[in-house]
């Protein structure tokens, strides 16, 4: 924090800087200096902004984002805390009613925040608003003791991010002031009555701009573990490659290649797609200021797609590396457990990967049906119902893979709207056929999402700024992105008929082919990330290639090695080695 200060970093950019290089394990602040930042930054209105903003900069106030609870998290309008207004005190009275509408989980709230964003159930002349975003103080800002009224603790040890404090949070008819409802884009005044956002969604948009941040630090966090896999594979030797010849480095194993490289490239397919997202973010968010949510459920769909795609893509990324370091890749020192466990918690939050994905494929069938109807549909859907310009590209081109992928996602979106007709038909009942339709519709969403990830990759290393040989680097990293998630998904394109089998065929050995050229490459292409020893962390993945040295040193700092004989040797084992059991 001291750091953020001397560089006159702001709050709600923080988190960019914090991501990994603090605690590896979790770092408790995390949510205050993202979740709680933005949404005092976009849901408070200025004269909250005033009081709150530079309390929390300064951190006497340290915030989390409350909202989900034990039995809801993803059915946001299902939640069951409640702030109803009382006019004659003009307050808001939060109240968690039941066992299932205790907050649960929100990143420093056990311990370390003394405020937070709640969301809650809006009651007010007797209405129900449904959730909207409050602003709670929980604990005293000197001494940190919990406030009358509110109950709160910690939930538990997790799969990892345990230097974080996960927390539970109660209320009992606890009171705040009108003026804590975050009113930029709703408000309540002070005779009760209810002025309407321009979006009902807008009081979402801290979810939203998260979905987008996490795109970019899932992007970091693989680029971390290719990085440790990668250097280690350079130093590691094993096996024969050839009889009687020496061990090779485990990268000239074309499989250990395969490995690897693919989530080399997919650094860069997530990172290309993070930006885009977030200059449509930034876009949408000056139109917002000025009154136009005309773009905002596409942003909210392309930030869903991106999440659940790139936490997906990281999380299977950094496991896949783990493995590919054998059994020093399950060592604590290596770094390698730790990336997994703080990465693969991004599937679940903010946003359940397959609940995202069926919001991106219900965008995806009412854009469809839309453009049969020849009625307007957004840009990034168009292709829905456009002609196709198969013909155009010369076979098998980086264009015509593109579009083979558009064709594609565009004939899965046909196929399963078609199979959601004949369900509603036999169904009578839209959500039934639509639940009886959720898997096709979920690789509908997937097959979008990868078609703009690769269209991303594709159209940024065609522009972008940098030597021939750093861009025909790029280049075949991309083809080997392409290549790969057509090899991966090959059905698909057999059954649009884009591609043939022996086309898949060939572009199988031009894979084989990419991933020896590219070998070369590998150890230069994570150098290029330049990330510090520090912030990496690992024994396997240092820059001086020190690896078994640095696994001896670290074995050194075992606390089980302190003493020769430990404690437990006289406690357990002798008396049982004593006892002739
Ligand atoms: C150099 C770079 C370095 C990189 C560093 C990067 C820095 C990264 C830093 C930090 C990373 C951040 C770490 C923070 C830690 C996070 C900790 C976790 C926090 C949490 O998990 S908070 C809780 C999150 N909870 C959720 O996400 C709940 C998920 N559920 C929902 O969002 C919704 O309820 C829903 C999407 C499931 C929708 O539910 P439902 O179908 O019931 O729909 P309705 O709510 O009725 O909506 C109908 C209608 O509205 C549209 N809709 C929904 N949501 C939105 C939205 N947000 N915006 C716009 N529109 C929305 C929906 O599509 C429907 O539209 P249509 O009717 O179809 O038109
Ligand atoms: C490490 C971590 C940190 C978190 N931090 C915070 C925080 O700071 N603040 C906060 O408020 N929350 C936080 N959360 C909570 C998180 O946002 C929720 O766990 C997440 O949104 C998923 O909701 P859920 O747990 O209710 O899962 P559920 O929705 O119960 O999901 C369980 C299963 O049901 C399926 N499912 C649910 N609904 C549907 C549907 N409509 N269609 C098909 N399948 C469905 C899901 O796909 C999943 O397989 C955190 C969670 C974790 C793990």
């Amino acid at each position: 924090m001291r750091k953020l200060a001397e560089h006159n970093i702001p709050l709600r950019e923080a988190s960019i800087t914090q991501v990994h290089s603090v605690l590896r394990d979790g770092n408790p602040l995390i949510v205050h200096t993202s979740m709680f930042a933005n949404a005092l930054a976009s849901l408070a209105n200025p004269k909250q902004q005033q009081q709150w903003v530079p309390l929390a900069e300064k951190n006497r106030i340290i915030g989390t984002y409350a909202q989900t609870e034990i039995g809801h998290g993803t059915f946001v309008r299902g939640l069951e805390t409640t702030a109803i207004f009382d006019p004659e005190t003009k307050e808001f009275v939060l109240h968690s009613p039941t066992i299932t509408s205790t907050k649960w989980w929100p990143g420093g709230l056990g311990k370390t925040a003394n405020a937070a964003i709640v969301m809650a159930q809006l009651y007010t002349q007797g209405k129900c608003y449904g959730p909207h975003p409050f602003f709670v103080q929980l604990r005293d800002f000197d001494t940190h003791h919990s406030l009358p009224g509110v109950i709160l603790g910690e939930i538990g040890p997790r799969l990892g991010i345990n230097s974080q404090d996960n927390g539970y949070l109660r209320f009992d008819h606890y009171r705040i002031p009108r003026t804590n409802m975050l009113m930029r884009h709703s408000q309540v005044l002070e005779d009760g009555s209810y002025v309407k956002p321009i979006h009902n969604k807008l009081s979402y948009g801290t979810m939203v701009w998260t979905r987008v941040a996490i795109v970019h630090s899932c992007s970091k966090k693989l680029a971390c573990a290719v990085t440790i896999a990668t250097r280690y594979s350079a130093v590691r030797h094993q096996s024969e490659l050839v009889p009687g010849k020496p061990e090779p480095q485990i990268l000239e194993y074309q499989t250990q290649q395969y490995k690897l490289l693919p989530h080399i490239a997919s650094v860069f397919a997530i990172l290309f797609s993070a930006s885009s997202v977030l200059r449509m973010q930034r876009n949408v968010a000056a139109s917002i200021s000025k009154g136009n949510v005309e773009l905002l459920p596409e942003l909210h769909i392309l930030s869903c797609a991106m999440k659940a795609l790139s936490s997906q893509d990281s999380t299977q990324g950094i496991e896949t590396c783990r493995l590919a370091c054998g059994g020093h890749g399950y060592i604590a020192s290596s770094g390698l457990p730790s990336l997994y466990t703080s990465t693969t918690c991004t599937i679940t939050y903010e946003g359940e990967n397959t609940v995202l994905l069926l919001q991106v494929a219900r965008y995806l069938i009412k854009s469809y049906r839309a453009g049969l109807e020849g009625l307007p549909v957004l840009p990034s859907v168009m292709y829905l119902t456009a002609p196709s310009a198969m013909h155009q590209s010369p076979p098998l081109s980086n264009q015509a893979l593109i579009e083979a992928f558009r064709i594609s996602s565009a004939n899965l979106v046909k196929e399963t709207e078609s199979r959601l007709c004949r369900q509603f038909n036999l169904e009578q009942n839209f959500h039934y056929a639509w639940n009886r339709c959720s898997v096709a519709l979920v690789h509908c969403a997937e097959l979008h999402s990868r078609y703009y990830m690769c269209e991303k990759f594709l159209s940024t290393v065609e522009s972008i700024r940098a030597s021939d040989r750093v861009r025909s680097v790029l280049q075949d990293l991309c083809r080997l992105y392409l290549i790969h998630h057509i090899t991966l998904n090959q059905g698909h394109f057999l059954r649009s008929g884009t591609l043939s089998g022996v086309d898949l065929s060939t572009l199988e050995e031009e894979m084989y082919e990419l991933l020896a050229k590219l070998r070369p490459q590998a150890v230069p292409l994570v150098d290029a990330f330049d990330f510090r020893d520090e912030l990496l962390g690992s024994t396997l993945g240092a820059w001086d290639g020190r690896v078994y040295e640095r696994l001896y040193e670290e074995a050194q700092k075992s606390p089980l090695n302190k003493t020769d004989v430990s404690k437990a040797y006289h406690k357990y084992l002798q008396p049982l080695m004593k006892s002739n059991l």
